[in-house]
């Protein structure tokens, strides 16, 4: 086994022992309707997620962003207008068998029907990139998962992204590598013809899936990897805490990262692309 696959890390402790699946799942639309099922559907609205005839693969890590998605999916399935089918897809990357487990048991409870397929991800990523192996697992990861979702004939792929990954995001690229860059609710695949990405928890903050998942008694696969485990070699953590912090001085920081990227002024940068292209303010000067 990788030495990336990693044993264990921090956890999120339920509150209570696991719930029946029907009140779970009542809970999505009922209990948490305003922080997780409101949100849900706002993004899919605003911007247009989900449309008649498609066939989406929904990406499950086994952990609690892409665990709830996939039950809110399946809400959506049963009480929404639009026709649309639905698959599970989730990549075993080398996970350490105790994970492999927790994660099948618990899709087993959820009634979550998982295609589920192994890939070398982790093995590759140590042997190629062993001390910032994230990059490297992100791209094999997303290569992999497109191609299932070819395979299996799906017009998208839902990633379980939240409004914290944005602007965790949105400030990473900000503070480590000098762009204005966020996480798009939607987009068109490079290599994959005919797939977008869509990430539905747009809008949904962390702490509300947290706390759903904590009610509803399911241990979720927490962190699948050893650079998770530890929180090193990815400047994301230390960007998650900066955030946190710099909400004790600016109220409402965290939206205001978020809106940042829907106002963006253009007339007030020097430099912005476009399709790959550069271009200056000093064009409107010539
Ligand atoms: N091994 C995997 N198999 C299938 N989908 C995956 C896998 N790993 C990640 N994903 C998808 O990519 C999304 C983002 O992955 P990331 O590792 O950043 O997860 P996360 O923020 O911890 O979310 P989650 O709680 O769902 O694991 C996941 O929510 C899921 O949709």
């Amino acid at each position: 086994m990788s030495d990336l696959a990693g044993k264990g890390c921090e956890i999120i402790v339920p509150f209570d022992e696991r719930q029946p699946l029907r009140d779970i799942e009542k809970s999505i639309i009922k209990k948490f309707r305003k922080n997780l099922w409101s949100k849900f559907i706002k993004a899919i609205k605003a911007y247009n997620l989900v449309e008649d005839g498609d066939k989406i693969a929904i990406a499950i890590s086994g952990g609690k962003d892409s665990l709830l998605m996939a039950k809110m999916f399946q809400e959506l399935k049963r009480h929404g207008q639009v026709k649309f089918e639905i698959e599970f897809i989730a990549m075993d990357p080398g996970y350490h068998e105790d994970i492999r487990k927790l994660l099948i048991d618990n899709c087993d409870y959820l009634d979550i029907p998982i295609h589920l397929f192994d890939s070398k991800i982790f093995e590759i990523a140590d042997e190629i990139a062993k001390d910032y192996p994230c990059y490297m697992c992100a791209r094999m990861r997303r290569g992999a998962l497109y191609s299932k979702a070819q395979e299996l004939g799906c017009n998208k792929l839902a990633l379980g992204h939240h409004y914290d990954d944005v602007i965790e995001t949105t400030m990473l690229n900000l503070l480590c590598a000098g762009n204005f860059k966020t996480m798009l609710p939607k987009l068109d695949s490079t290599n994959f013809d005919g797939i977008k990405i869509i990430r539905p928890l747009y809008y949904i903050r962390e702490e509300h899936i947290i706390k759903f998942i904590q009610t509803s008694g399911i241990w979720p696969l927490n962190c699948a990897c050893m650079v998770a485990a530890k929180k090193t070699g990815n400047k994301r953590y230390e960007i998650k805490d900066l955030i946190k912090n710099l909400g004790t001085n600016f109220k409402d920081v965290e939206k205001s990262i978020f809106k940042a990227s829907e106002n963006v002024n253009v007339d007030s940068v020097l430099g912005w692309q476009i399709d790959g292209e550069k271009h200056s303010f000093m064009e409107r000067h010539e």
